[in-house]
């Protein structure tokens, strides 16, 4: 049974997408539109009960959580496709911690800027000029560590490629692209170079001509 991930076009989804296509895994994708709400209706809610995308079906086996997709694919084809979680314990440990740092640190402000900056003014809700203002600063203060971490070393795990610097792309994509906030990685040299080099992968850029943003 080929792999079912559903709602491509949103930017978690986009996460396993790129994951897939990295381990050479093939799949098909179902679209759910968030604005007309159907990842509230009952069909959906039977696979997510928190109604949020992606949820991906791999024959009859169920898993929602991006962050819990890619690492269950990573690990079920570790020899197929780019390996994305190291050769040794001590490397999977530095993935591992790396992906935790952006689920709790860098994806929170970025997300509250995607929401405030790009997705309220589309809504009508009422953009928080205080969560915008906090955000940018808690923003910039967590890629000053990435800045020093990178200043060592390749890629966020070490000096290859992991699920650690791949989880970024999603809403890197947007903080780059979409919030006018890209100087917040511009302006760390560092930073620049590692995003300018993950986000030119192959696999990336095939999701980025697949499955265009809503937003
Ligand atoms: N922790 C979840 C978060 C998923 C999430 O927030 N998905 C958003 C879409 S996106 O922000 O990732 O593009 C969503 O479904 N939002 C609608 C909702 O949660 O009701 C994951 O990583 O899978």
């Amino acid at each position: 049974m080929v792999v079912k991930v559903y709602g491509p076009t949103y930017a978690s989804p986009k996460r396993v997408v790129v994951c897939l296509i990295e381990k050479e895994i093939e799949f098909e994708t179902v679209d759910v539109d968030l604005f007309k709400g159907e990842n509230k209706e009952s069909e959906f809610l039977k696979l997510q009960p928190f109604g949020s995308l992606p949820v991906i079906q791999d024959g009859d086996y169920t898993l929602y959580e991006s962050r819990a997709i890619i690492r269950y694919f990573a690990e079920k084809y570790k020899d197929q496709g780019t390996d994305l979680l190291g050769k040794t314990i001590e490397e999977r440990g530095l993935v591992e911690q790396w992906l935790e740092v952006e689920a709790h640190n860098f994806h929170p402000p970025i997300y509250n800027l995607v929401i405030n900056v790009l997705f309220s003014p589309l809504t009508g809700a009422p953009s928080d000029q205080k969560v915008i203002e906090e955000s940018d600063q808690k923003l910039g203060k967590v890629l000053d560590v990435y800045e020093e971490r990178l200043s060592k070393t390749k890629y966020l795990a070490g000096d290859f490629f992991s699920l650690a610097d791949l989880s970024h792309l999603p809403f890197g994509h947007y903080l780059v692209n979409q919030t006018g906030r890209g100087n917040l990685v511009r302006e760390r040299k560092h930073v620049s170079a590692w995003w300018d080099d993950i986000s030119d992968r192959p696999a990336w850029k095939k999701v980025l001509q697949l499955y265009k943003y809503p937003v």
